[in-house]
C-alpha cells in the first residue's frame, strides 16, 4: 500500500469549549491534489491551521511520510516542507514582490542579502510559472488578482512536499485560475500534494483527484472526484435532503410580500468592478439578501451604493430621485447606512464611547444648524442602549471594551439616530458568537418592521434565508437568480452561487 504523505487522525479543536473539529481524519499519498470542502465554518481552516502547526489540536495524532509528529509548530512545518497559501493575504505592502517571496530565505553573499540574485531568481520563478509580474515592482501597487499570484508563487518558492491552499481562486478571474491550475499540476507533477479548499464546486472537481467533504468539524465522505457532481457535494456539506426542504416549504409564508411597498432604492444597470447590469429594487419594510461567493460582486455592489467603490455605469434613485453617490458622505446624505465585519468602514470610534459612537455623526449633521445639546445626546444614547438592548453598563464606556455583538448593535444605533432610511449590511454578524448573531439578526428584522429598507448579505446561507424576504444570487458579477422566501432551497442556492442551474432529479443519484 503506498504510504500517505500525510495522515492525520481523530483531530479534535476546541475555542473556548466550543468543538471546531470533532475527531476529524484525513490522509492523501505524494501528488495527489485532495479537494476539502465543507459549508462556512465545518473547521476547514482550522484544519489547515493544525497541519500547519498554526494550532495545537486538543488530541489526535499526525504522521508524515508514516511518521508521527508529536509536536508541529509553524518553523517545524516549514522544515517539514509544508507550505500554506492564506485566505487572508499576509504579503508586506511597502516591500518589493522579490522581497515578499523570499522573505523567509533571503539569498545572502557574505553575509549580507544578495539583492542582485534574489531579484534574478524571483524574476525566473515568475517566468517558470508564466506570470508576467515586475519582481521590482511594490506589493501595494500591484492589482488584487496579482497579490493573490505573489502569495502563491512565495508558497511555491520553497518548493513545497505539501501546499496547503485555503482559497486561493477567490480573488482570481477564470485566466488566472487557469494558470494556478497549471501550476498545482506542475506541482503534483513532481510529488508535491496539494490540499485546496473552495466553495467553487466546478473548480474543485476539476482541479482534484479526491474529495474529502467535512460537516460541523466531522468528516461525511471522501473518494475519487469522478464519483462527486456539484449536487451531490452540496447535499454532502449541507446534510440537507431536497425532502428536508419540501418538508420546509410547507412552513414558510410563502404570501409573504413587499412588493407593493414603496420603493426605497433603485438601480438600473449598475456596474462596478466586475459586476455589471445591477438591476434591482428594494421596498420599505423588506430585507433583500443578497447571496454570491467571495469575488462574485457583491461586496463590489454594497461598498459602490454606499460610496466607497465608484460606479462605473448605471443609475441609482432614492426615493425615486435620482442620487449621486461617490462618497460615505453623499450616502449618508440621500439616507444610506451601513454595517459590516470591517470596523473601519463601519466608521466605527474604537477610542470614543458607545454615546459618542452613536451621536456623533448626527452631533456633526446638527452642527450645521445649531449648538449640540450634550444631554439631549446622552438621552438619545440611553434610550437606543435600551432599545437596542445594548449590553454596556454605562453609555461613557470605550465602544472597544464591548462584546462585538454589542459594537454591531451600536453602530446599527448610530444609523437610526442619523434616520437613515436604508441600512447596507455587509456580513453584520461575521465574527460574533451564536447568540449575538441571532441577537442582531433579530434586531434588523425589528428594524426593517418599523419600515426601514435593508440590503443584507452573509456567507451563510442558512443566516441569509433565516433574515432575508427575498434572495439575489450573483455569479461572475451578474445576477444570476431570484429567491423568492417560497422558493428557498438551500442546496439550489449553494449551486446558483457556482453558477448551476436547478437540475431536476439530482437527489435520485444518490
Ligand atoms: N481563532 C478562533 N477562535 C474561536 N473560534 C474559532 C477560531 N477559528 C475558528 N473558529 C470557529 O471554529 C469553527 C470552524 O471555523 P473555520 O474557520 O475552520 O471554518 P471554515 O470551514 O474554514 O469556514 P469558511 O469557509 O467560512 O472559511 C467556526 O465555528 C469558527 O467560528
Amino acid at each position: 500500500m503506498e504510504q500517505s504523505a500525510l495522515r492525520i487522525s481523530k483531530i479534535i479543536k476546541s475555542f473556548d469549549g466550543i468543538k471546531a473539529l470533532k475527531g476529524l481524519s484525513l490522509s492523501f499519498n505524494k501528488g495527489e491534489i485532495v479537494g476539502l470542502v465543507g459549508s462556512n465554518g465545518a473547521g476547514k481552516s482550522t484544519l489547515l491551521n493544525v497541519i500547519w502547526g498554526a494550532y495545537a489540536p486538543d488530541s489526535g495524532d499526525i504522521f508524515i511520510n508514516g511518521e508521527q509528529v508529536k509536536k508541529i509548530s509553524p518553523t517545524k512545518a516549514q522544515e517539514l516542507g509544508i507550505s500554506i497559501i492564506f485566505q487572508h493575504r499576509r504579503l508586506m505592502p511597502y516591500m518589493t514582490v522579490a522581497e515578499n517571496i523570499f522573505i523567509d530565505n533571503m539569498p545572502k553573499k557574505h553575509g549580507i542579502v544578495d539583492f542582485k540574485k534574489m531579484s534574478k531568481d524571483a524574476q525566473d520563478l515568475l517566468k517558470m510559472l508564466s506570470l508576467d509580474i515586475d519582481s521590482s515592482k511594490k506589493v501595494e501597487e500591484l492589482s488584487a488578482e496579482e497579490k493573490q499570484l505573489v502569495e502563491i508563487v512565495k508558497a511555491c518558492s520553497k518548493n513545497p512536499k505539501i501546499l496547503l491552499m485555503d482559497e486561493p481562486t477567490t480573488a482570481l478571474r477564470q485566466g488566472d485560475v487557469d494558470r494556478l491550475f497549471t501550476l498545482m499540476r506542475t506541482l503534483k507533477s513532481r510529488g508535491c500534494s496539494v490540499v485546496f479548499i473552495s466553495h467553487r464546486l466546478k473548480e474543485v472537481i476539476e482541479i482534484s483527484d479526491r474529495i474529502s467533504i467535512i460537516r460541523d468539524g466531522a468528516n461525511v465522505s471522501d473518494g475519487p472526484s469522478t464519483q462527486y457532481s456539484p449536487d451531490r457535494i452540496v447535499e454532502e456539506m449541507s446534510g440537507i435532503t431536497a425532502t428536508d426542504f419540501e418538508h420546509q416549504r410547507d412552513v414558510t409564508d410563502s404570501s409573504f410580500s413587499h412588493a407593493g411597498q414603496e420603493v426605497l432604492l433603485r438601480t438600473e444597470g449598475l456596474k462596478v468592478a466586475n459586476s455589471q447590469s445591477i438591476s434591482f429594487e428594494l421596498h420599505k419594510g423588506e430585507i433583500l439578501g443578497f447571496a454570491g461567493l467571495g469575488g462574485s460582486g457583491v461586496e463590489d455592489i454594497f461598498e459602490s451604493l454606499y460610496g466607497l467603490k465608484t460606479k462605473q455605469a448605471g443609475d441609482i434613485e432614492i426615493e425615486n430621485q435620482h442620487a449621486t453617490i461617490r462618497s460615505p458622505m453623499d450616502a449618508i446624505k440621500h439616507g444610506l447606512g451601513f454595517v459590516s465585519e470591517d470596523r473601519q468602514l463601519n466608521g466605527e470610534f474604537l477610542e470614543l464611547s458607545v454615546k459618542d459612537n452613536i451621536c456623533i455623526p448626527s452631533g456633526q449633521k446638527k452642527r450645521l444648524f445649531s449648538m449640540i445639546n450634550r444631554s439631549e445626546e446622552t438621552l438619545a444614547a440611553a434610550s437606543y442602549i435600551e432599545k437596542l438592548n445594548i449590553k454596556t453598563e454605562s453609555s461613557q464606556k470605550l465602544i472597544k471594551n464591548l462584546s462585538g455583538g454589542n459594537q454591531q448593535k451600536a453602530i446599527i444605533a448610530k444609523w437610526l439616530q442619523l434616520q437613515s432610511k436604508i441600512i447596507i449590511m455587509c456580513e453584520p454578524t461575521a465574527g460574533i458568537d451564536v447568540a449575538a448573531k441571532s441577537d442582531v439578526n433579530a434586531l434588523i428584522q425589528q428594524i426593517a418592521e418599523e419600515g426601514k429598507g435593508i440590503l443584507y448579505t452573509s456567507s451563510y446561507i442558512t443566516e441569509l434565508m433565516h433574515v432575508s424576504d427575498r434572495i439575489i444570487v450573483v455569479y461572475q458579477g451578474q445576477m444570476f437568480k431570484e429567491f423568492s422566501r417560497s422558493q428557498y432551497d438551500h442546496n439550489q442556492i449553494y449551486l446558483a452561487m457556482n453558477g448551476i442551474e436547478e437540475q431536476s432529479g439530482v437527489n435520485d443519484e444518490h
